[in-house]
């Protein structure tokens, strides 16, 4: 079996693929100190607890954080008995090569998210991902990703104007009652929330302009659906489209070697 690894600047997702569908996923903090022993305690205690029957064979990995990728590699190693493969490597191949700037480095999640939702939808696409940043990714006919935008993500906007401004307070993202806040968070509320689908839909308009042919918007990572509850910009939402890209990606890799 396959254990896909998505690890962002906030959170790390494990989900174990059984060849057919996701037995199980498990999202831990992302903390470059973690060792592999201690990672390997997390799972098997998760396994067990859940009654997970799972033979770990082979696994992938997608790191926006280089540091944890070596204690990721000695997991896979020591316990699992396999190299992993990780996204961005020259030895990890991509469907189909991203077309950027000569020398740049792209975020293997965004590739990873241009290659899961090119196989789901097709081209022309922009995939929305509301992480630690709040990325665009777009994606061209034959499923390149061909460059984006990269916005601050939702929380840290939140989080900016708890430390900067002594009398705001540390808040959660919600959708408020209003656009008009009658207190302090509801009006922070309101300029997280509002100022975001405004961020959004400001973003696609003018990628679609530059583009000038249909492009379909796809939503992932945990605050998409609380932004599609004030913008009918989605065509869909896709909570598990890393995981299907590593795991679209990883089969890719398999039948070419
Ligand atoms: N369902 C959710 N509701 C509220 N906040 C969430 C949810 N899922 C994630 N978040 C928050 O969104 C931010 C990004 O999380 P995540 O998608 O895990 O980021 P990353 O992939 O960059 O690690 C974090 O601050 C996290 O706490
Ligand atoms: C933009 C990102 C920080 C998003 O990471 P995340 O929010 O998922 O942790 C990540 O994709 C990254 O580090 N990218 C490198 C630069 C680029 O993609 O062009
Ligand atoms: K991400």
């Amino acid at each position: 079996m396959l254990l896909a690894i998505d690890c962002g600047n906030t959170n790390t997702v494990f989900s174990i693929w059984d060849g057919t569908q996701f037995l199980s996923t498990w999202r831990i903090a992302t903390d470059h100190t973690r060792t592999a022993d201690e990672y390997f305690v997390w799972l098997s205690s998760l396994m067990a607890m859940t009654g997970t029957k799972a033979q770990i064979t082979e696994a992938i990995i997608s790191s926006t954080v280089p540091r944890v990728v070596f204690n990721l590699r000695v997991l896979c190693d020591r316990y699992f008995g396999c190299r992993p493969l990780v996204v961005g490597k020259p030895e990890c191949r991509l469907p189909v090569a991203p077309r950027v700037d000569q020398g740049t480095t792209v975020g293997p999640d965004r590739l990873v998210n241009a290659a899961g939702a090119h196989d789901r939808h097709g081209g022309d696409l922009i995939v929305v991902d509301f992480g630690t940043a709040t990325t665009f990714d777009v994606v061209d006919t034959d499923g390149a990703y061909v460059g984006g935008v990269i916005a601050p993500g939702v929380n840290l906007s939140l989080e900016a104007l708890h430390m900067a401004a002594a009398a705001l307070p540390h808040i959660d993202v919600a959708k408020p009652a209003k656009a008009i806040g009658t207190n302090t968070v509801a009006c922070m509320q309101s300029g997280v929330y509002w100022g975001y689908i405004g961020l959004v839909e400001g973003i696609v308009r003018q990628v679609r302009r530059e583009r000038e042919r249909p492009t379909k918007v796809i939503a992932t990572g945990g605050l998409a659906s609380l932004f599609a509850q004030g913008t009918d910009l989605f065509h869909k939402i896709e909570d598990d489209l890393t995981m299907h890209g590593l795991v679209l990606i990883h089969e890719f890799n398999k039948e070419t070697a």
